[in-house]
């Protein structure tokens, strides 16, 4: 059965309807950022770079580093963002167009996201690089799909029973893809697990002039370990990511360059410096 014009949403020239860009425009190599403006930041690093597409928050350059073909999209900020450019590259690479028939062939991407984060744990300084090996949405996503199996119900649970999770919306687990990571280890890499959050404000713990309902948020955040591994720090996206990637059959990691640190107040002087270091070191080790 053909999906629905109303469903698959296709521009005049046949491009998908948020990200505006065609099947060909998508490299196998998929690098997400959440700053529109960080696109160029990575593709002005490219041996050369073939197109340049946009619309709205999504920026898209495709182009060569190191004779890898590489897609730079932004995401924009949130996992609401997220179910869209998620949704819509695996589309781009799993349906025909033209029929509007799922490929009986998948395609799997590897989905590399460069972002920014806060660390909770002390001893994570500001300006380092941190790889998300798990992270717990918070957000609510991957509650709208069905899901096969219940990712890491036992981490998420144990979680749960932890922090005596009171509001309504339950916190979800994935893991990123290992054979990715291995990619971007390193003794000066951060290991880490992520917490997605749905704001950066109070759902981040963080108080300008309204109380978060989560008070001692960081604390119990802090405290939790499972299997000897403990939650490092806060974003808006990963969770996200690693739920519909795994869900869609992608490949994903996230990389974080660290510019708060929650525990001791500071935030980097260098913010832009060190989310250029982290696009260099990613760009070398993805190619
Ligand atoms: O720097 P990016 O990639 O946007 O990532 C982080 O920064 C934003 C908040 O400032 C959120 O998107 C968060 O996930
Ligand atoms: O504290 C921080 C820093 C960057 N991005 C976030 O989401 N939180």
């Amino acid at each position: 059965m053909p999906i629905a014009d109303s469903e698959l949403i296709l521009n005049p020239d046949n491009s998908i309807y948020h990200l505006n860009i065609l099947p060909e425009d998508v490299a196998d190599n998929i690098i997400t950022v959440g700053d529109p403006d960080r696109v160029s930041a990575v593709s002005n690093l490219f041996d050369t770079i073939e197109l340049k597409k946009g619309k709205r928050e999504f920026v898209t350059h495709t182009g060569y580093f190191n004779k890898k073909r590489i897609t730079v999209i932004s995401t924009g900020i949130g996992t609401d963002n997220i179910d869209i450019v998620l949704n819509e590259l695996d589309a781009l690479v799993n349906i025909d167009f033209k029929t509007r028939e799922i490929k009986p062939n998948k395609k799997s991407l590897n989905i590399i996201r460069i972002g920014t984060s806060g660390a909770i744990q002390e001893h994570i300084p500001i300006d380092s690089f941190l790889i998300s090996k798990k992270a717990i949405g918070l957000d609510g996503l991957m509650h709208f799909y069905e899901l096969n199996n219940k990712e890491e119900s036992s981490f998420t649970n144990a979680l749960k029973s932890h922090l005596n999770w009171p509001l309504a919306i339950s916190p979800y687990t994935y893991s990123c893809s290992n054979k990715l990571a291995n990619l971007f280890k390193d003794d000066t890499v951060y290991e880490g697990i992520t917490v997605t959050n749905a704001g950066f404000y109070a759902p981040q713990g963080r108080q300008l002039r309204k109380k978060p309902v989560l008070l001692d948020f960081h604390e119990k955040l802090r405290g939790f370990s499972f299997q000897q591994q403990q939650i490092t720090n806060l974003e808006m996206e990963t969770a996200g990511i690693y739920g519909l990637a795994k869900l869609l059959g992608h490949k994903a990691v996230s990389m974080n360059a660290i510019l708060a640190n929650r525990y001791n107040g500071n935030f980097s002087k260098t913010p832009q410096k060190t989310v250029d270091n982290l696009i260099a070191y990613c760009l070398e080790r993805l190619t």
